[in-house]
């Protein structure tokens, strides 16, 4: 789930671009990058890390330009190589840089149209080049020297055509402008901003409404699915729908984990969606759990916080913070690897013991996915002297895997897949566990924007928004994606060494 930002300023706006992926840090940890345009040259800046470890003050001193976009990666299709890292670049047409977030589920036959048709070459196993590319082809049928706005709606609407699956794109194109654009139905965020200079009007487009907020970007709207954005690079917006029935299906696992509880996506606020499904089950557990006595409500740090707080609430229970964040430590669900995420979860969170000994505890966490958080938070637990653990997830049961954007290639990798809800618990060691039901965790997001009827909820249900998704297709995903197939440890070496970047390394 990666995050995007791309500004069209009349200052510059290296320094923007940089803040603005610091408050998107939570969606990608593994890569970042920048790139600017300045005097029709690019500037670009890339690699694997944090945001704060891959720019220094001699990149950004170097990355000059009024017009830029940014990313920061969570690998979700191809591998972690830092020739990977985004945004991409081809020098043709016009020279074009572009950063995506989500996953193309059509990406296998597009190769080979891209390849046979355009002749052009993928260096990587990114889908986002692959899209890069098709945009580029796309665009290639422009022959005039300046791009009209009606030309980029043409060519988004005919790219809307050939790919499938999610997309929140953003990208800039030497002596044109910045298009952003965002796929039919809506699956990935992004959000539009603007900001008045003594020079005159900038615009900001960005995964989430928090990025404009944090460099004083006005927030004016989500950009609609399907519809696109283009900033000339003169400072004109033009914005135009380019698919013909948009159907707004927002991934309603932002609001359950990905995104940040200060942001608004589609016109809902995250944290109000949290809230309420707080209470919608801090009343299941009311209705169902009647005869369990319970002591105490604890979060598991840190997205879960704001929901459990509710619980308690609901509940008439005190909430205590039992639990202690390393806030060195980032998240662990979207680390590259299970060795990785099992142990960094010990590194990560730590238990204050007076806040167990001898209390029947309620454990409190957005979702279960693997599982790898619930159970060592749970032997960590009963290793403080808890009397009783019990547990219970925000989200209801992850069944189904994602091929969105989020990174749960392989139903196996699930807990939840093939249990029932008492098998899950056992596997957990929790003394009694209960899921939020579907219909309430719809219901808790839609409170805050009744206008938006239905969310992608594929990972709970397996019904995939897109309808081009079969058994075929999941098994194929998991077998290149699983993180048995991952563990191959040729493939990862070799393709580290494919490494194309415009600027050193160091
Ligand atoms: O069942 P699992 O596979 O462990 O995945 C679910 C856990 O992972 C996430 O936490 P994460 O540490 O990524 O981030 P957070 O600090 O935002 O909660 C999520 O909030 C759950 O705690
Ligand atoms: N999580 C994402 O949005 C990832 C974007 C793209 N599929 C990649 O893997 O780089
Ligand atoms: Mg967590």
């Amino acid at each position: 789930m990666c995050g995007i930002v791309g500004i069209a300023g009349k200052t510059p706006v290296a320094q923007s671009l940089y803040d603005g992926l610091t408050v998107l840090q939570h969606r990608g940890q593994d890569a970042a990058g920048i790139i600017t345009i300045d005097q029709n040259i690019f500037n670009l800046r890339k690699g694997n890390g944090l945001v704060r470890d891959v720019f220094h003050t001699r990149h950004m001193k170097r990355l000059s330009g009024h017009l830029g976009i940014g990313h920061c990666r969570y690998p979700t299709a191809g591998t972690s190589s830092s020739a990977e890292a985004q945004p991409f670049y081809v020098n043709s047409p016009y020279g074009i840089a572009f950063a995506h977030n989500g996953n193309l589920t059509n990406s296998h036959d597009l190769q080979e149209e891209v390849f046979r048709k355009a002749r052009r070459h993928i260096n990587t196993t990114s889908d986002s080049e692959l899209l890069l590319n098709i945009f580029a082809h796309e665009l290639q049928s422009c022959t005039e020297m300046t791009v009209s706005p009606d030309d980029i709606f043409e060519v988004v609407t005919r790219v809307h055509k050939k790919i499938r699956g999610a997309y929140a794109v953003v990208a800039v194109i030497i002596g044109q402008g910045l298009v952003a654009f965002r796929d039919p139905n809506g699956i990935r965020p992004l959000a539009l901003g603007k900001r008045i200079t003594e020079m005159g009007e900038e615009y900001m487009v960005a995964s989430e409404s928090v990025a404009l907020d944090a460099v004083g970007f006005t927030f004016v709207r989500d950009v609609a699915p399907g519809e696109a954005v283009y900033i000339t690079e003169q400072g004109q917006l033009h914005t135009h729908q380019c698919y013909e029935k948009p159907n707004t299906s927002p991934c309603i696992f932002e609001f359950v984990y990905f995104a940040r509880p200060d942001s608004f996506i589609d016109g809902i606020s995250v944290y109000a969606s949290r809230v309420n499904m707080g209470r919608k089950l801090g009343e299941k557990i009311a209705r169902e759990w009647a005869d369990k006595e319970i002591d105490v409500v604890i979060p598991i740090p840190e997205t879960s916080m704001d929901v459990a707080l509710q619980i308690a609430n609901t509940l008439q229970l005190p909430y205590r913070q039992g639990f202690v964040k390393n806030r060195y430590i980032g998240r662990t669900f979207i680390m590259p690897g299970q060795t990785m995420r099992k142990k960094s979860v010990r590194r990560k969170l730590n238990a204050i013991s007076s806040e167990f000994k001898g209390k029947n505890v309620l454990l409190v966490d957005d979702s279960i996915v693997r599982g790898t958080t619930s159970s060592q938070i749970i032997e960590m637990a009963r290793e403080s002297g808890a009397n009783k653990v019990y547990f219970a997830s925000a989200a209801p049961e992850i069944r189904f895997p994602n091929v969105y954007g989020i990174d749960m290639p392989s139903a196996n990798e699930l807990i939840a897949y093939g249990r029932e809800i008492d098998q899950i618990a056992e596997l957990i060691q929790a003394d009694g566990l209960i899921f939020q039901d579907l219909k309430d965790l719809v219901e808790a997001v839609r409170e805050e924007n009744p206008d938006i009827s239905q969310f992608e909820t594929s990972v709970f249900d397996g019904n995939y928004i897109t309808a081009d998704i079969d058994q075929q297709y999941l098994e194929k995903i998991d077998l290149a994606r699983s993180e048995k197939s991952r563990q191959a440890p040729v493939l990862q070496a070799e393709l580290s060494n494919l490494d194309m970047h415009n600027m050193d390394s160091d």
